[in-house]
Order: structure tokens, then C-alpha cells, then sequence
């Protein structure tokens, strides 16, 4: 999983895939400045007559759902469209669906449309999305349904069972990022209490996961080859657009760069103003070799 996260970071570096991003004007800016930090390119269209053309000359399309909009609805669902016409990998990121019953419907009918490579929340979403019960303040997740030592099993398997149906990576954001394709769970432990003082940091790492997806698309072959001669591939198959793959690392590295970024920049800044500035210059900034000596994962 080490070396794999530094190849597809150099990867994305070298292709420079276009990424393109329907999603919310509070972290519109963000988002798209942490794509150009890892060296892809944003366009964030969200015309509703134009989006199609744009997806299909996209590496990866991110659709997130905060502060939705009708044209964002509409634009949403014709890119959907478009992306699994092209073989387009798709995140979707479920802003708010545990809040908002117009967000869950609209999730769910996404999900009717296409067949996201990723789909990604924090813990309360990801809880209503699947149809348990959630305790979500707003966009934020609730306390109760924060991961926990006690609940770490049980909320594997039903995130599990949900990557299975949808066939999507899982990915849920919290103090640990959890990510999930259906067999191996990882979870990220890298992060910052300062992440959750600024405004947009999911959305950033949807951005970044999406950024990442692309480069997935050719190995996903040969991972899946090498895993089965080593004898470490855990089974699960997933038919993504029609290809057989797995988006894990691209999700891990999203995470897990956010996480470690967070550390550093939290070291060097004095509150949430010279924070956010920091946080995106160690995301461009933070070496392998910081990438590799300051990850912290567990993989079950
Ligand atoms: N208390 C914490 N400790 C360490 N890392 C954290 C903490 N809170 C959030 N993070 C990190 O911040 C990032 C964003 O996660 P979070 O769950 O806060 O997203 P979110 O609620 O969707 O954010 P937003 O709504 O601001 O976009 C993740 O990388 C996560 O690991
Ligand atoms: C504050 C806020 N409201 C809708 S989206 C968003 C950015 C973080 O998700």
C-alpha cells in the first residue's frame, strides 16, 4: 500500500488529469486549488447545458453535494450520466444527506443514474445513506456516531455490506478516516483537531480522492494480477463501469495526505487563518519521504 500511494501521487504529477467538479460555493476554491496542489486540473463547471462536454473530456469527475442547488441537480444527474457512458470514474460525496431529506433522495436517485467509484461522508452520512439511524448537526457528524473502539466492528460491517451493494469504495472522514473496499478495511490515523476549524477539509479530501482516481485506472489490472500471483488478493472483484478495479489507494492517499498535512501545518500556524494557508502549501510540499516516515495506517 506504501509504495502504491507514492506511485499514484507521482503519477498524477506526471498525467495532470483534468478533474472535473460540480460542488459547493464554500469550498469551491479549495477544492480546486488542492487539485492543482497535487498537480492535476480543476475546472469546476456547473452549467447545466455545458457539464456533459466537460465530464467526457474529464479524468474523474467529484460531485458534492453541499449547498445544493436546482441547476446543480440537474447538472449533477447529466454528468452522472455522461461519466458511465465514457467509463468516467465518479466520487460522490454526501454533504448533508443526513440533514436534508431532498440530499438523501438525490443521493439515492445518483446512485439509481450510476455506479460511483468512491462514495464519501463523514459518519453520519455514510449511517443515512446505508438507512440506519444518524445524529448529524447539520453538515457535521454527531458524536454518537463517531467511530470508536467499542463500535469499530459493527460499523465495519455495515459500511462493508454497503461498499458490496454499491460496489464503491467507502470512505467516511472523521478524528480516523475509514476506507473500505468491501473486504479490507484501512484506517487512516493521521489528522488534525485544526482540520475540523476550517471550513471545506472533507470537501478537500473528496477533491483530492477524486484527483487520485485516474490514476488508478491502468493498474488496476496489473494490482489485481500481482495480489492474486502473491496470494494477497482478498476476493473481492469490482465491476466499476464495466472495468474490474479498485479506487482503495486513491482514497487512502486523499486521506491520508490531508491527514499528514494537517500535522505539519498545525506545528507552523497560529489559528484557523494562517492554518489554512499552511495546510495548502504542505499538501504541495510534503516529501515521500515525510509521505512515508508519517503515515499512520491500519489494515484489517
Ligand atoms: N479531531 C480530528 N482529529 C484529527 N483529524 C481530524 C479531526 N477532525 C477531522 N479530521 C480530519 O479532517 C478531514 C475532514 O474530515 P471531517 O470528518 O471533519 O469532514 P467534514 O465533516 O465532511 O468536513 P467539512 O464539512 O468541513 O468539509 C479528514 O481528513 C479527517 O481525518
Ligand atoms: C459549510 C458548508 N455548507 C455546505 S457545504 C459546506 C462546506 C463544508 O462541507
Amino acid at each position: 500500500m506504501r509504495q502504491r500511494i507514492l506511485q499514484l501521487r507521482k503519477r498524477i504529477k506526471e498525467e495532470k488529469p483534468l478533474i472535473h467538479c460540480i460542488t459547493n460555493p464554500i469550498s469551491i476554491h479549495d477544492c480546486a486549488n488542492v487539485i492543482l496542489a497535487v498537480g492535476a486540473r480543476p475546472i469546476m463547471a456547473e452549467h447545466p447545458a455545458e457539464v456533459a462536454d466537460i465530464t467526457a473530456s474529464a479524468g474523474a469527475l467529484m460531485l458534492n453535494l453541499g449547498n445544493i442547488t436546482d441547476a446543480r441537480i440537474e447538472s449533477m444527474k447529466r454528468s452522472m450520466r455522461t461519466a458511465m457512458e465514457n467509463k468516467i470514474p465518479v466520487l460522490l460525496d454526501l454533504v448533508g444527506v443526513a440533514c436534508s431529506d431532498l440530499r438523501l433522495d438525490l443521493a439515492r436517485e445518483l446512485l439509481r443514474i450510476g455506479h460511483p467509484a468512491v462514495l464519501k461522508g463523514n459518519m453520519s452520512e455514510l449511517l443515512a445513506v446505508s438507512g440506519l439511524p444518524s445524529h448529524a448537526i447539520g453538515i457535521d457528524a454527531g458524536v454518537e456516531d463517531a467511530l470508536t473502539e467499542e463500535n469499530i466492528d459493527g460499523v465495519s460491517e455495515v459500511l462493508k455490506a454497503f461498499s458490496r451493494n454499491n460496489q464503491a469504495i467507502v470512505l467516511a472522514t472523521g478524528k480516523q478516516d475509514f476506507v473500505t473496499d468491501g473486504e479490507r478495511v484501512v484506517l487512516v490515523q493521521n489528522g488534525s483537531a485544526a482540520l475540523s476549524g476550517i471550513t471545506g477539509t472533507g470537501c478537500m479530501v473528496g477533491a483530492l480522492t477524486a484527483a487520485f482516481l485516474p490514476g488508478c485506472e491502468d493498474n488496476i489490472a496489473k494490482e489485481m494480477t500481482d495480489s492474486i500471483e502473491a496470494g494477497v488478493w482478498s476476493g473481492v472483484e469490482m465491476e466499476l463501469n464495466g472495468r474490474s478495479g479498485n479506487y482503495l489507494a486513491a482514497a487512502v492517499l486523499g486521506t491520508a495526505l490531508m491527514g499528514i498535512a494537517g500535522e505539519e501545518a498545525e506545528k507552523i500556524s497560529r489559528g484557523p487563518g494562517s492554518f489554512q494557508v499552511n495546510l495548502l502549501d504542505e499538501i504541495y510540499g510534503v516529501s515521500d519521504r515525510q509521505l512515508l516516515d508519517l503515515l499512520k495506517i491500519e489494515i484489517y
